[in-house]
């Protein structure tokens, strides 16, 4: 009999071993549908490939390719876009001490000067702004979802840029609420288990969660999102995140930011975008398809991408920030000798 047929062939088997089988059945897929999200759970994110040295060629340093990104950039306006966590500040076990250093800071401050920069994260935009505290940046936190130009506008941002404001997924509030609320209850027994309500998203950490017990995590997330079908659930590095079925996402929202920034020739724009993780991979996608500027993963290991060049971690992010801004500040000065 092939399973789940319908009506059950009575002959064969009586209505209840056909319940029992059914049941069996639901529990079967159940139990493969988790086992999927829990095989998931422990790889990291976006895949890792095996073999190095092809990738590199494909992806190599955004740093020794420095002169190529600035060559395509001539006669064009560069706009910046930055991941926070695992872009600007390093992976740390507590998400509420992510903090990015001075330098790096620094960093981010000396390209806003030049050029119009955005922060573009999974977090709410309250909590990166108090690890970022840089006025003149745009900021589009719950991957994309509240966007919002800047509150201290740097000359070179055009006034009708000051005052973007944009969110999407208004309507789901309250239901982000209710759902936080209900995984913070089902949750509290796992120990090393965070939920962050990241305003328009939510986030279950499970780095500091004993591996033994994930499947037990993911089964108590799923339960309470089986009752939220306009929910969905999604991975990150190390935390499963939560957010509406709303086609939108960090691409979606650095296509909005580009179209709104109060440029006349929205093709003369070169958009950097650098990022980490699987969410990023939405905008390097978009820079892709579209065939104007770079995305730049930043990873250790090889992973399978959108972005154009790549970086190793935070610290490189921020030379190659440094040097974006040097070489701005250079090509000015010699302009004005001329
Ligand atoms: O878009 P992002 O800015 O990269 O935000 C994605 C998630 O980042 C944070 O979690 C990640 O960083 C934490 C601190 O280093 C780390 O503990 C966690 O394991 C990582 O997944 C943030 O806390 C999440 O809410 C964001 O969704």
């Amino acid at each position: 009999m092939a399973a789940g047929s319908y009506p059950p062939p009575r002959s064969a088997v009586s209505i209840a071993n056909y319940k029992k089988l059914m049941c069996h059945v639901d529990q079967l897929s159940k139990t493969c549908r988790a086992s999927s999200w829990l095989e998931s759970m422990k790889e990291s994110s976006p895949t890792y490939l095996s073999a190095d040295s092809d990738w590199k060629r494909r992806h190599p340093s955004a740093l020794s390719k420095f002169d190529e990104i600035t060559a395509a950039s001539m006669g064009k306006k560069i706009v910046v876009f930055l991941d926070y966590d695992g872009t600007l500040s390093p992976i740390v076990e507590d998400p509420d001490s992510a903090f990015m250093t001075e330098s790096m800071r620094a960093a981010v401050k000396g390209v806003a000067k030049y050029f119009p920069t955005a922060i573009v994260t999974g977090r709410c935009i309250d909590k990166v702004f108090s690890f970022v505290q840089l006025e003149e940046l745009f900021y589009a936190g719950s991957h994309g979802m509240d966007i919002k130009g800047p509150t201290k506008c740097p000359k070179h941002i055009k006034a009708q840029a000051k005052s973007i404001l944009f969110q999407p997924a208004n309507e789901f509030l309250p239901m982000i609420n209710e759902v936080y609320n209900l995984l913070l209850e089902k949750t509290k027994l796992i120990p090393g288990c965070k939920v962050e309500n990241n305003r328009f998203c939510l986030s279950v950490h499970f780095r500091c969660v004993e591996e033994k017990r994930w499947s037990g995590l993911i089964e108590e997330v799923r339960s309470v999102l089986a009752n939220y079908p306009d929910l969905r659930l999604t991975q990150g590095r190390k935390v499963l995140e939560i957010r509406p079925t709303i086609e939108w996402n960090k691409g979606k929202a650095i296509e909005f930011l580009l179209e709104n920034l109060g440029f006349d020739n929205y093709a003369d724009i070169l958009p950097i975008y650098i990022g980490d993780d699987r969410t990023d991979e939405d905008a390097f996608k978009v820079l892709r398809d579209r065939q104007q500027g770079f995305g730049i993963l930043v990873s250790k290991f090889p992973k399978e991408t959108n972005a154009t060049y790549s970086l190793k971690e935070p610290s490189e992010v921020k030379d190659f920030l440094l040097r974006l801004a040097d070489w701005k500040r250079f090509s000015q000065r010699d302009r004005l000798k001329l």
